[in-house]
């Protein structure tokens, strides 16, 4: 099952943002969002993420879900490195296993960050901090992931790496992504869900 959405209403003061809206995110596959600026996709997510409540409306498949993600800002632990970051988000001793770890390198290397895992978040630019964030996500124990505006800052050729890697990682899994790009829908083989 995946997630159903129905008459999700929701308001700031008089802006309707979200009116009756209903969709079915499926299970096993990549969503992409897909809306004009200040549409509502980000409202939606946080909804989604319980960070926003809702004026009315039902949403059902997020029960017992363990849910990772990349917010709209880059929410990392800036004086600690980006190593530490993900392994913060890791149960148990796993975030110290020399499997984990291994891991992780690979993941630096695929997203173009080989070398940086140990430096302080707070030395990273833009793009770096939101492939930080990203592998941050990407790493926790997840079975539904939403990601708004994952790409956002990166060059076309980083773009590229981390497209092919999130795509990879995600696989047969529950992804709900706010893009502004059809492209990386494409890439990602998402299907596409319009607001
Ligand atoms: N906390 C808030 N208080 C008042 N208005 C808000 C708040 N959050 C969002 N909005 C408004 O709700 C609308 C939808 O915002 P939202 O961020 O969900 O859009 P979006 O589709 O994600 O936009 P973008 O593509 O620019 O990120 C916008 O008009 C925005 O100004």
């Amino acid at each position: 099952m995946g997630i159903q959405i129905t008459n999700l209403n929701k308001a700031y003061g008089e802006h309707q943002v979200l009116e009756n809206f209903c969709a079915e995110i499926p299970e096993g596959k990549t969503t992409c969002v897909m809306a004009a600026s200040g549409k509502g996709k980000t409202t939606l997510l946080r909804i989604l993420m319980g960070l926003e409540k809702p004026d009315g409306g039902e949403i059902t498949g997020l029960e017992n879900k363990r849910i990772s993600a990349v917010f709209q800002e880059d929410r990392l632990c800036e004086n600690l490195s980006t190593e530490a970051n993900i392994r913060l988000v890791q149960k148990g001793g796993k975030g110290r296993s020399r499997d984990f770890l291994q891991q992780l390198q690979d993941g630096f290397s695929a997203v173009g960050l080989e070398g940086w895992g140990k430096r302080p978040v707070k030395e990273l630019s833009g793009g770096m901090k939101r492939r930080a964030a990203l592998l941050r996500a990407l790493y926790a124990d997840w079975n539904i992931l939403f990601l708004d505006e994952p790409f956002k800052g990166l060059d076309r050729e980083t773009k590229d790496k981390v497209l092919a890697f999130v795509r990879e990682k995600c696989r047969g899994k529950t992804v709900l992504c706010v893009t502004h790009e059809k492209e990386e829908a494409e890439i990602l083989g998402a299907e596409i869900l319009e607001l």
